[in-house]
């Protein structure tokens, strides 16, 4: 029985330990674990598989955690994890207390830096190479950033940087042509051209095997043959090479699945100095058929799975019976129902057709809809670009990832008073994707804007008459903001009608305490007001307040007056700033002088875990709320 090599590895340090004809095996191994381990406990799956040998030569080469290894993302750093001490805990991975699902510096020294957010590595690891340099360490810096996360704008302001300084990093391009759908943009096609070219591939093998003839022939006639490739390379590429071009060695592209063969190029690219690219081949999904074939569906698994068949395991949850659809669906199903007869609404989404739905839009309208690669600044410029032109853009970024873009909704959109509607999926706790992820500041950071409207919709139906209403000029910009996951009505598709900005709605009216939710939350006071009422008898009164900006004053003004001891308030974002303060501030406009109490995201970070257990450690799950209101009652 062969020994499993995998469970012989406790550090890289085991790993470098092995004969490279060993690495196979590892390879093998920690292709399995992964899928394994995916199949209990969902995560990242396609972008794992497609690095299992990447990862092993990486570690195998490079002296990790000396030699800094950071990946762009870092959803694909399953196998890094498992082989720097973190294989026995794996299994918590993305759970509440648990392995974060990205690399994080307080989880590992091995995770030189924290990601989640893409095309950051080139930056970070420009930053350690020259702080490595200027503390004169002879330190290694290996940058692994792929193909989609190498069309944000940010990959390339660190490759421009990189240019000048001569620092000694190399950037490993992980190239399946994948972004979580097809990877899109003149960079992929060109990309795609690189790797694809017949008499070019020829060349470079050819040239490869003379340069690796030619270890023992010294530098000087390494450098010859190596320019030699590189005139050939750009006169049959018919353009100059994109990363020469910027000053970085190209090299490649390779097979980022032969492992001994990167093992032995890595070798190689150690004792070459200056900015290095590294070109690599890889099946997002490799492996694993089902992945391989449905690479968008698998970049995440959809669920636990048959590691046989690929089946998703149904759970209680997710079975037939009729349920709630998710709200990024119903985004999906309702612009395609608006621009049917509204044709001056376009779709724009930065790489996320599938997480956000677009891809309805994409499939009706596919000259009305676009994805922009991975480029949120873009995308929001591109909006106003659009704007200008009488369009209406419907807009669509997760929260987390419109933090990219603050300036562009100010400069591009605001301040010019552009009519563009916003859609801010995963707005608040999104779970398992954690910190960075979670879309909490959103509501507190646009609500400073002047000239912006800031909706969130309490349910399904308020989210479609939004959207039908804010398809219309003349509103300015606008932000309407809703959770990752299910809304709450099974019956989504309602005659729509026009609401009015600023304008919030009671839901219950009642004494003594007024709870006031934005959005999706409103769901858990009602439930929790319903307990109280049959717990206590107490009736409270409940507003959903739809809005951030404008703040429905006149409800303001009402519970200011009308001899509240308390007031709540209720969101899925952060406290500091949010919509609870903009309440806070009205209300001592009106010289209100009961408690107000603010339940929502308090100020740090929150790891990750699911929905639901983030909302019980932030007090404003269902019991959390109730809980705060029978405080309350006994001080009443
Ligand atoms: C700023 C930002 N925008 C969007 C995302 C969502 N996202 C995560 S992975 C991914 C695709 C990355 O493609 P690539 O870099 O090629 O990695 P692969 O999954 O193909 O290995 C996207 C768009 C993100 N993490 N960060
Ligand atoms: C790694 C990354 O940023 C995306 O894959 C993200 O995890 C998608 O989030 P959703 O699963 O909420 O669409
Ligand atoms: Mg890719």
């Amino acid at each position: 029985m062969e020994k499993n090599l995998l469970y012989s590895i406790q550090s890289p340090s085991d790993l470098r330990e092995l004969k490279v004809e060993e690495l196979r095996q590892v390879c093998a191994e920690l292709r399995d674990f992964i899928l394994k381990s995916n199949a209990e406990n969902p995560g990242h799956l396609g972008a794992n598989l497609g690095v299992v040998e990447l990862t092993v030569a990486l570690h195998y080469v490079y002296n990790t955690p000396f030699d800094r290894l950071i990946w762009d993302v870092g959803h694909q750093a399953y196998g890094h994890k498992i082989l720097t001490g973190r294989r026995d805990e794996f299994h918590t991975n993305r759970k509440f207390k648990g392995l974060c699902g990205f690399p994080s510096r307080e989880e590992s020294i091995y995770d030189a830096f924290g990601v989640g957010h893409s095309s950051t590595s080139i930056s970070a690891g420009l930053g350690m190479s020259v702080g490595t340099s200027l503390s004169g360490e002879d330190r290694k810096v290996v940058a692994v950033i792929g193909d989609g996360s190498m069309t944000g704008g940010m990959a390339f302001e660190g490759l421009n940087n990189a240019a000048i300084t001569k620092s000694d990093i190399l950037v490993v391009l992980n190239d399946n042509q994948m972004a979580i759908d097809p990877n899109v943009g003149g960079v992929s096609q060109y990309l795609v051209n690189m790797s694809t070219s017949t008499a070019y591939n020829k060349l470079r093998n050819d040239v490869w095997n003379l340069l690796g003839s030619m270890n023992s022939f010294g530098p000087k006639a390494r450098k010859i043959v190596h320019q030699t490739q590189m005139g050939l390379k750009s006169m049959l590429l018919r353009s100059s090479n994109l990363f020469e071009g910027l000053n970085f060695r190209y090299f490649g592209p390779i097979d980022g699945h032969d492992t001994e063969n990167m093992v032995r190029i890595m070798e190689d690219l150690k004792r070459i100095k200056g900015p290095k690219l590294l070109h690599v081949i890889t099946k997002k999904g490799k492996g694993f058929k089902p992945a391989e074939d449905d690479q968008t569906k698998w970049h995440a698994a959809p669920g636990r799975f048959d590691t046989e068949t690929g089946l998703v395991i149904k759970t209680t949850t997710n079975k037939e019976e009729k349920s709630p659809i998710k709200y990024q669906d119903v985004f999906g199903e309702t612009i395609v129902e608006l621009s049917m007869k509204n044709e001056n609404i376009v779709g724009i989404t930065p790489a996320m057709p599938t997480g956000c739905s677009m891809n309805k839009m994409m499939r009706e309208f596919p000259e009305r809809s676009f994805d922009v690669g991975i480029a949120e600044q873009h995308a929001v410029t591109f909006s106003a670009g659009l704007a200008c032109e009488g369009k209406m853009p419907f807009c669509n970024i997760y929260s987390s990832f419109m933090q990219r873009a603050y300036d562009q909704v100010i400069h591009d959109v605001a301040l010019q008073k552009l009519d563009v509607t916003f859609f801010l999926d995963r707005g608040g706790l999104v779970g398992a994707d954690g910190a960075t992820h979670h879309g909490v500041f959103d509501l507190a950071f646009l609500r400073i804007i002047p000239n912006m409207t800031i909706a969130a919709p309490m349910d399904e139906w308020e989210l479609r008459d939004m959207m039908y209403t804010y398809q219309d000029f003349g509103y300015g910009p606008v932000s309407i903001r809703y959770p990752r996951g299910k809304g709450v009505r099974v019956d989504w598709k309602n005659e729509m009608h026009k609401v009015a900005p600023g304008v919030g709605r009671m839901l219950r009216q009642g004494e003594k305490i007024a709870v006031l939710s934005l959005g999706h939350p409103g769901n858990f006071v009602s439930e929790a007001l319903d307990q109280i009422e049959i717990s206590s008898g107490y009736q409270f009164t409940h507003y959903d307040m739809r809005y951030v900006k404008p703040l429905d004053v006149n409800i303001i003004q009402q519970i200011a007056s009308g001899n509240y001891d308390y007031v709540v308030t209720v969101e899925d974002g952060v406290i500091q700033g949010g919509f609870g303060s903009a309440v806070l501030e009205e209300l001592s406009l009106f010289s209100y002088k009961g408690g107000v109490i603010r339940l929502g995201v308090p100020d740090h970070f929150v790891e990750h875990g699911t929905q639901d257990d983030l909302y019980r450690v932030c007090e404003f799950d269902v019991d959390g709320i109730k809980n705060k209101l029978e405080e309350l009652i006994s001080k009443l």
